[in-house]
Formats: structure tokens, C-alpha cells, sequence
């Protein structure tokens, strides 16, 4: 679309969201152009060429609004960039009506304007109205909606923090789960939440290079996000054409951290954009320290400052020690985090409450607290005297004393743990996991090696690959082992290419490459051939960091060539293949030296902290308590006595910081981090919302009313097309067609497929088009209903609560689009809760359009009587439904102001104006609400024959 086709002051609707009425062009330069919406107080700008916009025209005929709301008919139009109306009102008084002063809430023909017009849908199309609706009521008010969507496995510890993240306003969290538990999942899952509930529009996610495609695909196949990848092309390139900030041309923004480290414009061009969330993978990278932060510290530091909601990602939060992991919470939560000092000495506090925690938790949790004095001061020594005498009073009086105690936790998990910044699930906690067995490989040592290095061909010349006995024993291995896929991982990008070369070219074995000196574009072509079943690649040589965070899972031999010197990098090579999906037991092969530093290395992991077998969380903490000991037996590996020293110490050093972990931060942790009965509640919920036989049942209904055609292809699969009977595209149908399915488990394991569940967009886009739009909006028809009288007939009215607020406030969780349905008989009786609408429409038979027009004329003083009448009913259900709404808000409002305030308390850097912010935000909440509008959506005459 071309740039000079907007002109300020034009009206357009965004085809995205037509719920922001219509907007107005503010400016329209440099290819960027912005429209107010007036109807909701937002605003939007886009790239010109793809901004998802239709030019709002009426034709002659039409009735339109001015801003007072009256109505007047379109005479004629002149067009002019810009479009004067000339219309005429009820009265007869004529006018120009200038677009600029058309009303800014869309106006389709209303249904007693189309009903006495004798302009009438069917009443299949006005039982697709009614589906919709009640279906946008189900979904909204479900409480899982942003869950049904994503195509994944409903997992409880992914579900459970997708589900408490992604109702935040703004989250900023740390998803630590341990390696392959799925963090990607978690943050795909909490960003289509976020979008779905309209809390997040604008995202960024940045990450190390190697993981760039990945994520692309993963957003794409899983949740139906298409992300653009930023690149310094890119970025040049619109630059250089004078082109929109780049950042800005999206909204949802893939990019490599190195852009923001490689020039400092890119930082600052992302800086100038507004994010909703940004994501960050991998963040253990982040290095930090007070004096001297890294620069890709810096980079994401400005970036968090700005963006609204942080999701930050590691399986190894602690990989640099606990100052490192404190300076990532300090990017979460600033306020929180402000004093590493302070965040020490709460370390220690984890076991009192840990313990605490525990007694509260038991069966006779409440009971015990209400009898015990001593542990009633305790709990008051971490939230307050106040609270606990309320507290007690409560317990004294209440029903549900158990749902006070939860309450109580949490308190003390947010105040005191890391509680509602922190996510870690372990595999101690996720069942299904493979095992994992060590084959250890003893060679003997090259004499012109140095039985004190760890990687001695380091130091070689190049033709090491024929004189090192690993290569010798590998080549064997994979001869021996050809229909396997085998990963090898070695710590330098030189070992692997010369390992690649010497396998491909000498040894004619299958090999690929993949290290951090290749594009990207190199590396997903090396992943992918070694993916490829078929005439794939048998082995995949990856360096250290080249491999990080890919999914390899299909394989189930993992050769560590040499191992790393830290107990993290370990785990994050294991990692690769220990992971969700992985349907093996895992064996990896150590070649190693005898009597050599790699030997003691190897025994350290083995047997000191049994680090092959399992996952090992305390690996970083004991090496830090040994680091002297383990330097000195790696420099003399002949010394078996230090090496004896070193590992008893680190066994019993490890069993202590486990039975700590365990005791204090890591309960409380898992605690935190997964409720398996809320989990699996849930994911029931999930189940029933998800009415997957519904849904099918709905989509055919409407390809059917919108021309669509679709073949059942296969079992459960039907393919869609154009039909030529389609008068308007349909929303997210490509012109070839798409195969599709309704049903998870099939869309799991047929990836072809486009999985259709209530939150495709297609199925979002369809419900939009139907219930924004007048389709179905009035319909008359004859049924025979005894006992009613033959002659009489219905009005069956459908209205709606509207609350005009902007979607930031997300009210529609309170006030959710409730279809208000009133059936009144000849006498005024209301029958809508005796007889269904889709009962009405399964008896129902149409009339000839004259007939029916001639029968509304007949009745249109009686029409207009009843409908007064049906509005009172509906004014009186639509006052029940805004109580409610008003005091589910206020129960929530209450209790995030509460929590600031007492947040405030034990931290001085939360801010008064926060917690003015935060009324202010709340009184608007309010008002928007009270100012809710009831809207008749539908009208039906029923004449009973
Ligand atoms: N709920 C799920 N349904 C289907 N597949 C899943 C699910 N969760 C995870 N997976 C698969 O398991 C693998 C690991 O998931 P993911 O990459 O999200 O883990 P991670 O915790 O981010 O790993 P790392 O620590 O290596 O970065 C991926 O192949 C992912 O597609």
C-alpha cells in the first residue's frame, strides 16, 4: 500500500482489531503511518506497506453517526483523498457530514433497523450469531482462555507457570527449569497468553545466534507466531531507504543478543520502541558484576528498564554464582533485588521458613498455628503483627481455613523466597524420564601428550586426528554403531572441524559440523542434515557452546570427545538429549586417558558428584568449596592420594548442599514452581474448554454461511479451499487451500496440519467477523411450539454488556461479553429460560422474504412496544452481571495493593508514586467498568403456526 493513499483525517478500522472502532489517520510520513482510535483512547502506529487496515467508505444509503450519536442517511459522497457525506436526518434536515465527525464507534445496521427494514438472515445464520456469542462468553470467562491454542502436550509443570506467569499484568520472571524440561514451551505458552488476552502485543526475544531459527520455527509450528528476525541487513537497509525504526516494523521482533553488542545504534533503535514483554534465552550469559558488568549485561539491562513484562531463561541460573544470579533477579525486579547484601543474609533465612512453611502445610497446618503462640510470632517476624492477627481472627471464623493457610504461603514464598520471580522444575519433580548410563572408555595416553591438560590436542600440530587413540576408538564406534545417530560434543570449535573433516574426508563416515564460527544459516543446515533420517548425517560434532539450548533429543548416543571444566556446561551437554521427548535411555561415552587430569576429571564428575547419572545442581557450589583441591589433583593426576582427597570431599560437601537445597531455597522453590493439583486442574479445565467436537461443529456451520468449502480428507482432517460461491475473503484461508485438523493429539503428531482450537486465528478471526459485523443480526421464522397458541408470536432479543475500556485493563476477565437473551410471549412473560435458542432454530422454517417483511410491518408497533419491555429484563441481569464484575475487580485490585504496600514495608525502594500508580490505575478500572453500555446484538421474531 502506498504512502500517499492515507491522508490525515481519513477513518479506517484495523482488520486486527476491529474492537478498536474507527480510526483516525494523525500522521502519515517516512512510511510510518499512526491513527487514533477515539472510541477506546488507543493508539497505533504501522509500516505503511503492511499495515492491517481497511479504509472505512459508506455507500449511499447507509446510515451513518455523527459524533452526537444521531443517525443520518448517506445521499451522496465526495471523495476528494478525503470524504465528505452528504446525508440527511430523521427530520429531513440535509447536511455535509466530513468524516473526521463521524462517530468513532462502528456502526453496522443495527437489528431493528435491518429487522423493520425487512433485511432478514436466516436462522442458521442467526444460530451462528448465537454460538458465537455464547461460545466468546465460555471462552472468556473460562479462566483458561490462552491455553487451548498452543500445539503442545499439556505438561503440569509447564502448564502451571504458563498459567500463573501469563496473568500478570507485565511479568517479569525467571524460568529456570533444569535443562530440556521445556523453558522454550513455558515462554511460547506465557507470550500466545499474553497476545490472546491482548496484555502483550509488542514482543522482543533475544537470545545467542545458534538458537535463532530454532525459536522462529518453534513459535511458528507450536503457537501460531510469526516472528520477524532482525539482522544488521536489516537494519541497514532502513536506515538507508529513510525507513520506520526497524524494531517498529513488527510486532513481534526476533533477534540475536550480538546485534545490541555489535553496534550501539541497534541498542539504542530497539530502545526507541515500546515492548510489551521481552524475552530473553540463555540469560546465564548475562555476566555481571558491580564494577564491571558485561556488555550483553548492559545490553538487556536497558532493554528490561524499558519493556513492560521480562521473561528471562536459564537452565542454570547459578552458573556463576549467586552474585550472577542476583544480578538477573535485580534485572526482574529492581525494587526487590536492590541490595545483593541483603539478598545473602535472605538465603539464610530459607530454612526457618521453609520450615514454617512445612508445619503450616500439613494436615493439622491451621490448627496447630491457632493453638501455638511461639510459631504465631514467628510467622508475624515475616508478615507483620497485622497480618497475623487478622489472620487468626479469620481462622476463627472462617469455612475455608485451608484456602487462608495457601494464601499465608504465598505471602511468605513472595515476600521472603524468590517466590514470584523464580520458576525451577527438576526432573526430581517431572516423571518420564529416561535413565542415563556413563560408558567410560580408559585409553592409553600418546607419550607426546601432557597427561596434565585436559585437551592436549590442543597443543598439537594438525595431523593429531590420526595419532589421538579417541579417534581411533570413535571411528570404530560409529562403524560399529552405523544406524545410530551419535552427538559428540568436544569444548573448541577447532577440535570439531578438524574431528568433521577427518571423519568425513578419510574415514567416508557421515558427519556434520556445528560450532559458534558458522552463520546461521550453516548451523541450521548442519542440525537439519543431521536431523534428516534418511540420508542424514550419522554424527553431529558440535564445540561447547554451539550446541546450547538446540533440541537433539532423537538421538540417544552422546560422545563427550573431552569434558569441561564446569559442572553446568556438563549438564547443559547432556542436556542435548536429555530432554522432553527423548524416548531412549541415554548413554554417553567418555573416551578418556588413563592416569591423566581427564581421568581425575572424570572420577570427580563420576563418583564425586555423580554428575553423568543424574542432574546435579549443587555442582557449581561444591566446586567453588573445592576449587584449590581440584586444581592441584588435575595438575599431578600421578597423585592418586589427593585425587582420593578430592573426590571424598566432594562427595560429602554434595550430599550436604543437597540435604540444604532440599531443606531450604529448593522446596521452596518446587513448591513455587509447580502445584501438581492445580496443575492438574487446570489442564481439565483446558479439557472442557476446549469442546474440540464443538468446535469442529461451529467452523463447518460457518464455512458453510461464508463459502468455504471443506472435504473431509481423512480421519478427523478436513481440507479447506475457496469456494466460488465466497463473497469476501475468508480470515487466514490461503488462496491453495490448508489442511486442518480440531483434535491435539492428532495436530501432535501430524505437523503438517494446521491445528484449529479455539485460539487459531483463523477461528478468532472468524468469531471477530461474526459478532463485530451484522451477519445474523435479525431473522424471522415460523414454528409450531404447544402449547403456544398458533397466531402468537415471540421476540426473541439478544443484548450485551459493553465496558468501552482500553484492552490494557483487560476488564473482560471480570466482565466477560455475556450474551443477555430475553424471550417474551404476547403477555410479556419471559421464556428464555424454558426453550433454547438452538431449540427454536431446530424447529424453525423460513418464509419468503416478501411474506416475512409484510408480516415485521404488520407487527412493528408491537415490535418496538415489546422490545422495551425485553430491554428492562435485560437491564435488570446486565445490573447482577456488573456487581459481580465490579467485585471480582475490586477483590483483585484489593489484594495486588495490599501486597504492594506490604512489599513496601520490608523494601524502602518501592516507591510512593508506584503505589499512587497503581490507585490511579485501579479508580480508572472502575470507571470504565461503571460506564458498561447494554447493546442489542440480535433480534428474532418466532410466529407460532
Ligand atoms: N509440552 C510439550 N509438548 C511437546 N513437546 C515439548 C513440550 N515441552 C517441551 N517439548 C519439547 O522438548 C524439547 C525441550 O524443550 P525446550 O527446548 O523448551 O527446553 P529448554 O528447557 O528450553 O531446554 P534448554 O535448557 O536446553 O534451553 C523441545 O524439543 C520441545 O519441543
Amino acid at each position: 500500500m502506498a504512502a500517499e493513499q492515507f491522508v490525515i483525517g481519513q477513518r479506517w478500522i484495523s482488520s486486527a482489531e476491529k474492537e478498536l472502532g474507527l480510526g483516525v489517520v494523525t500522521d502519515a510520513r517516512d512510511r510510518r503511518v499512526s491513527l487514533s482510535f477515539p472510541a477506546c483512547g488507543e493508539h497505533r502506529t504501522y509500516a505503511d506497506r503492511n499495515a492491517p487496515l481497511t479504509r472505512v467508505k459508506y455507500d449511499v444509503g447507509d446510515t451513518v453517526y455523527d459524533l452526537d450519536d444521531q443517525a443520518w442517511l448517506v445521499d451522496e459522497l465526495q471523495d476528494e483523498g478525503h470524504i465528505t457525506y452528504l446525508v440527511t436526518g430523521i427530520d429531513g434536515t440535509q447536511k455535509a457530514l466530513s468524516e473526521v465527525e463521524l462517530d468513532p464507534f462502528v456502526h453496522f445496521s443495527g437489528p431493528l433497523e435491518r429487522l423493520l427494514a425487512g433485511n432478514l438472515d436466516k436462522p442458521r445464520q442467526f444460530q451462528l450469531r448465537l454460538h458465537t456469542l455464547e461460545h466468546l462468553r465460555r471462552l472468556q470467562a473460562s479462566g483458561v482462555g490462552g491455553l487451548l491454542g498452543p500445539r503442545v502436550d499439556l505438561l503440569k509443570h509447564q502448564i502451571y507457570i504458563a498459567n500463573e506467569v501469563a496473568n500478570r499484568f507485565a511479568p517479569r520472571v525467571l524460568l529456570a527449569d533444569e535443562v530440556g524440561l521445556g523453558k522454550t514451551i513455558e515462554a511460547g505458552l506465557i507470550i500466545h497468553h499474553q497476545r490472546h488476552n491482548h496484555r502483550a502485543q509488542r514482543i522482543l526475544i533475544a537470545l545467542p545466534d545458534s538458537l535463532v531459527h530454532q525459536w522462529l520455527v518453534e513459535m511458528l509450528r507450536r503457537f501460531n507466531l510469526h516472528f520477524s528476525v532482525m539482522n544488521q541487513a536489516r537494519i541497514d537497509d532502513a536506515i538507508e531507504s529513510g525507513d520506520v525504526n526497524p524494531f517498529d516494523s513488527a510486532q513481534l521482533v526476533l533477534c540475536p543478543i550480538s546485534l545490541f553488542t555489535a553496534r550501539d545504534e541497534n541498542l539504542q533503535l530497539a530502545c526507541q520502541c515500546e515492548w510489551d514483554l521481552l524475552c530473553v534465552d540463555e540469560a546465564h550469559h548475562l555476566v555481571w558484576s558491580e564494577q564491571q558488568p558485561s556488555i550483553e549485561y548492559q545490553a538487556v539491562e536497558s532493554l528490561a528498564k524499558l519493556a513492560r513484562g521480562l521473561l528471562l531463561l536459564t537452565a542454570t541460573p547459578e552458573q556463576l554464582g549467586l552474585k550472577s544470579h542476583f544480578a538477573r533477579l535485580r534485572l526482574l525486579d529492581p525494587d526487590r533485588y536492590h541490595s545483593l547484601e541483603e539478598f545473602r543474609a535472605e538465603e539464610d533465612k530459607y530454612q526457618p521458613i521453609n520450615e514454617l512453611i512445612q508445619t503450616l502445610l500439613a494436615d493439622d497446618g491451621a490448627a496447630a498455628l491457632q493453638s501455638d503462640a511461639g510459631r504465631q510470632q514467628q510467622l508475624a517476624e515475616f508478615i507483620g503483627e497485622d497480618r497475623v492477627t487478622s489472620l487468626m481472627a479469620k481462622l476463627a471464623s472462617a469455612e475455608a481455613p485451608s484456602e487462608m493457610i495457601v494464601d499465608t504461603v504465598r505471602e511468605l514464598l513472595d515476600r521472603h523466597g524468590t517466590g514470584r520471580v523464580l520458576f525451577r522444575n527438576t526432573r526430581g519433580s517431572v516423571s518420564g524420564f529416561p535413565q542415563r548410563c556413563l560408558d567410560a572408555v580408559p585409553l592409553d595416553m600418546p607419550a607426546h601428550y601432557d597427561s596434565a591438560s585436559l585437551y592436549p590436542e590442543q597443543d598439537q600440530p594438525e595431523d593429531w586426528v590420526e595419532l589421538d587413540p579417541r579417534v581411533e576408538w570413535l571411528e570404530q564406534f560409529l562403524k560399529l554403531n552405523r544406524k545410530q545417530k551419535v552427538l559428540l560434543i568436544t569444548a573448541s570449535a577447532k577440535t570439531a572441524l578438524a574431528l568433521e573433516s577427518y571423519l568425513t574426508l578419510r574415514q567416508g563416515i557421515r558427519a556434520s559440523v556445528f560450532h559458534e564460527g558458522m552463520s546461521l544459516l550453516e548451523r541450521d543446515r548442519s542440525a537439519a542434515y543431521f536431523a534428516d533420517d534418511e540420508a542424514g548425517a550419522q554424527v553431529l560434532v558440535c564445540s561447547e557452546i554451539g550446541s546450547e539450548g538446540r533440541n537433539f533429543q532423537f538421538a540417544h548416543h552422546l560422545v563427550l570427545f573431552d569434558l569441561p571444566a564446569n559442572p553446568d556446561l556438563l549438564e547443559q551437554r547432556i542436556g542435548r538429549l536429555d530432554r522432553i521427548g527423548q524416548q531412549h535411555d541415554i548413554q554417553i561415552h567418555v573416551p578418556y586417558f588413563e592416569d591423566s587430569s581427564q581421568a581425575v576429571l572424570l572420577q570427580w564428575y563420576d563418583q564425586g558428584l555423580q554428575a553423568f547419572t543424574q542432574t546435579c545442581p549443587i555442582g557449581g557450589a561444591v566446586k567453588q568449596q573445592v576449587q584449590t583441591e581440584l586444581e592441584n589433583a588435575l595438575a599431578d593426576p600421578s597423585n592418586a592420594a589427593a585425587c582420593q582427597g578430592l573426590i571424598s570431599k566432594t562427595e560429602s560437601l554434595a550430599k550436604e548442599l543437597i540435604a540444604v537445597l532440599q531443606s531450604g531455597r529448593d522446596r521452596l522453590l518446587e513448591l513455587n514452581s509447580c502445584n501438581p493439583s492445580v496443575a492438574q486442574n487446570i489442564i481439565d479445565q483446558v479439557g472442557e474448554a476446549a469442546q474440540e467436537n464443538a468446535l469442529q461443529d461451529y467452523m463447518l456451520m460457518a464455512f458453510d454461511q461464508f463459502g468455504v468449502d471443506h472435504q473431509d480428507h481423512s480421519e478427523q482432517t478436513w481440507v479447506l479451499h475457496p469456494s466460488e460461491t465466497m463473497h469476501s475473503p475468508f480470515p487466514e484461508l490461503p488462496e491453495d487451500g490448508i489442511s486442518v485438523c480440531f483434535n491435539r493429539n492428532k495436530a501432535l503428531s501430524r505437523e503438517e496440519l494446521s491445528f484449529l482450537s479455539w485460539e487459531h486465528p483463523m477461528v478468532t478471526a472468524t468469531m471477530d467477523m461474526v459478532a463485530s459485523g451484522d451477519h445474523g443480526n435479525c431473522s424471522l421464522c415460523t414454528l409450531k411450539l404447544p402449547p403456544l397458541k398458533a397466531g402468537t408470536w415471540l421476540l426473541e432479543a439478544v443484548y450485551v454488556v459493553h465496558c468501552p475500556a482500553p484492552k490494557a485493563h483487560q476488564l473482560n476477565r471480570f466482565l466477560p461479553l455475556t450474551p443477555i437473551r430475553v424471550l417474551l410471549d404476547q403477555g410479556g412473560k419471559d421464556l428464555a429460560g424454558v426453550v433454547a435458542g438452538h431449540q427454536l432454530t431446530g424447529l424453525a422454517k423460513t418464509l419468503p422474504r416478501k411474506t416475512a417483511a409484510d408480516i415485521v410491518k404488520h407487527l412493528k408497533p408491537e415490535v418496538e412496544g415489546r422490545l422495551g419491555k425485553a430491554k428492562t429484563n435485560a437491564e435488570t441481569q446486565a445490573k447482577a452481571l456488573l456487581k459481580s464484575a465490579r467485585e471480582a475487580l475490586t477483590k483483585e485490585q484489593d489484594a495486588e495493593l495490599a501486597r504492594m504496600v506490604a512489599l513496601a514495608k520490608v523494601n524502602p525502594n518501592i516507591r510512593a508514586e508506584e503505589i499512587s500508580a497503581l490507585e490511579e490505575q485501579n479508580a480508572m478500572a472502575e470507571n470504565y467498568l461503571k460506564q458498561s453500555q447494554l447493546r442489542l446484538d440480535a433480534l428474532r421474531v418466532v410466529v407460532v403456526t
